[in-house]
């Protein structure tokens, strides 16, 4: 369940934007200013805050900054107030969301902060799939820890929300981090919270997620990006089932299931010294391979029908179904990015059909070729016939820093968004990608969006 904390009046249209969550299936937390949100940040984090302009946007998103707090903050306000949602955005603000709220914005800002807030279980047609649920029911009701490994946009998070639904937690949070996405030192303090006095911004107590988590299940997304000192420390948790927020005081008793997902071979990475043996013993108790959707093709229609009339509803859209050569233009795709690439396909086609069915005109598919092929920035229509020497020679007179940055920026397009995808195929890692992303909007420069995530129609800090 999205955690979504709003902090300004619910009697104007911020309460519309707290009922829109809370019907997606939203758990919200409400404070009326500032310092009070930043007190429930503490005590209980949040995947997402909206905060009121007419409140202290920028104190706040400094105040998250110096006790190391990442969550995504979004200023809310009349969409006249252009002025003050700009300085809210240079003061850090993610987004700039205009009151009065639009529904879908609020579900894309929710889905963006990697917080779906979807009631819909996981589709699972194909016989793979339906096996693989059935052992996810079996495995729900152990309190193990549990290994989900799968290609990038396979659906491990959406199987592990699945896993807490149907488990005795159910009832409890479920709370998931992304361990890729925060430099270390920010990933610790989100993990483990911190006493007051930890470090120089640390002005009061404050919970990480293993606390927030308490009775319920913690996903630790990416896990395999973890750095070597972080895994000891979630090895101690587990073997101790306490916690040691940083600057000292006594450990603290947790009862959380922890949940680790991972795209990659996390034996081969133990082989490689890169992940600790012990930790993935402990992880590895129960292990769940998602399959990639090539290998389980009687899932393809099903999910894309899925999506079709999800975002139908979700745009305003006549409910369309797909037409027999769209339907086979599916089928015969390679689906490379998985579940997530027929998701944002689908909703691509959505978008762009006119008639009664989906054709295949508004299918786009990408091309594996095309993704090769970006090693060739020069010339990418004629890239895969040109010899080596030719793309290369094509290249002298260019800056170094210039072709990296096309590299990255279509290679990024070309997984439609998709970070770990990008970082995988161009080999760094994907905090590597989210640093140079991170300077190239800062120089101004467009860079695609992560799936899910629209662009608000008012400037915001891309
Ligand atoms: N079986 C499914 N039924 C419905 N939607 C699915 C299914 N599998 C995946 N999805 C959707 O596809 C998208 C990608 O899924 P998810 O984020 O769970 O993948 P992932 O394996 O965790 O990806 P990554 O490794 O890149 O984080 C999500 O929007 C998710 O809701």
């Amino acid at each position: 369940m999205a955690r979504l904390l709003i902090v300004g009046s619910l009697e104007g249209e911020l309460g519309s934007a707290a009922r829109v969550a809370i019907a997606r299936g939203a758990k919200l937390g409400h404070a009326e200013g500032v310092a009070a949100g930043l007190e429930r940040l503490r005590a209980e984090g949040a995947d997402l805050a909206l905060v009121d302009l007419r409140h202290d946007v920028a104190w706040l998103v400094q105040a998250m900054a110096a006790e190391r707090i990442a969550c995504p903050v979004v200023a809310c306000g009349r969409a006249e107030d252009g002025d003050a949602a700009v300085r809210a955005i240079e003061a850090g603000a993610r987004d700039f969301l205009p009151l009065p709220p639009d529904a879908d914005l609020i579900i894309a800002m929710l889905q963006a902060a990697g917080a779906a807030p979807s009631r819909d279980g996981p589709i699972a047609r194909d016989p793979a799939m339906t096996a693989l649920l059935a052992r996810v029911a079996q495995v729900a009701r152990a309190e193990a820890s549990v290994l989900l490994t799968g290609e990038s946009g396979t659906g491990k998070e959406i199987l592990a929300r699945h896993l807490h639904a149907v488990s005795k937690r159910a009832r409890g949070p479920f709370v998931a981090l992304n361990c890729a996405a925060l430099p270390e030192t920010l990933l610790e303090s989100e993990l483990f919270g911190h006493e007051k006095g930890a470090f120089s911004g640390a002005v009061a107590m404050r919970k990480g997620k293993f606390e927030q988590a308490e009775g319920g299940t913690l996903l630790l997304d990416e896990i395999g990006e973890m750095d070597p000192r972080l895994q000891a420390k979630i090895l101690r948790v587990i073997q101790e089932r306490e916690v040691d927020r940083l600057g000292g005081g006594a450990p603290i008793k947790v009862d959380v299931r922890l949940l680790a997902a991972t795209h990659r071979d996390l034996a081969q990475e133990v082989a490689k010294g890169r992940f600790r043996e012990d930790l993935f013993f402990r992880l590895n108790v129960i292990a769940l391979r998602i399959p990639p959707l090539r290998e389980r093709p009687a899932d393809i229609l099903p999910l894309a029908e899925h999506f079709a009339l999800h975002y139908a509803r979700a745009n305003g859209l006549p409910e369309r179904g797909l037409s027999l050569v769209a339907r086979q233009a599916l089928l015969s795709h390679a689906w490379h990015g998985n579940v997530r690439e027929l998701e944002n396909t689908i909703h691509r086609a959505v978008l762009l059909a006119e008639g009664h069915e989906i054709g295949p005109e508004a299918i786009e598919l990408t091309q594996r070729a095309v993704v090769e092929a970006v090693a060739v920035p020069a010339a990418p229509g004629a890239a895969t016939a040109a010899p080596p020497a030719n793309r290369v020679a094509a290249l002298v007179g260019r800056k170094m820093e210039e072709v990296e940055r096309d590299l990255i920026l279509e290679t990024l397009s070309h997984c439609l968004g998709n970070r770990t995808r990008a970082a995988e195929i161009l080999g760094i890692s994907i905090r590597t990608l989210r640093n140079k992303l991170q300077d190239y909007r800062a120089a101004g420069i467009a860079v695609p969006a992560a799936p899910g995530q629209v662009t608000p129609p008012l400037p915001v800090a891309v």
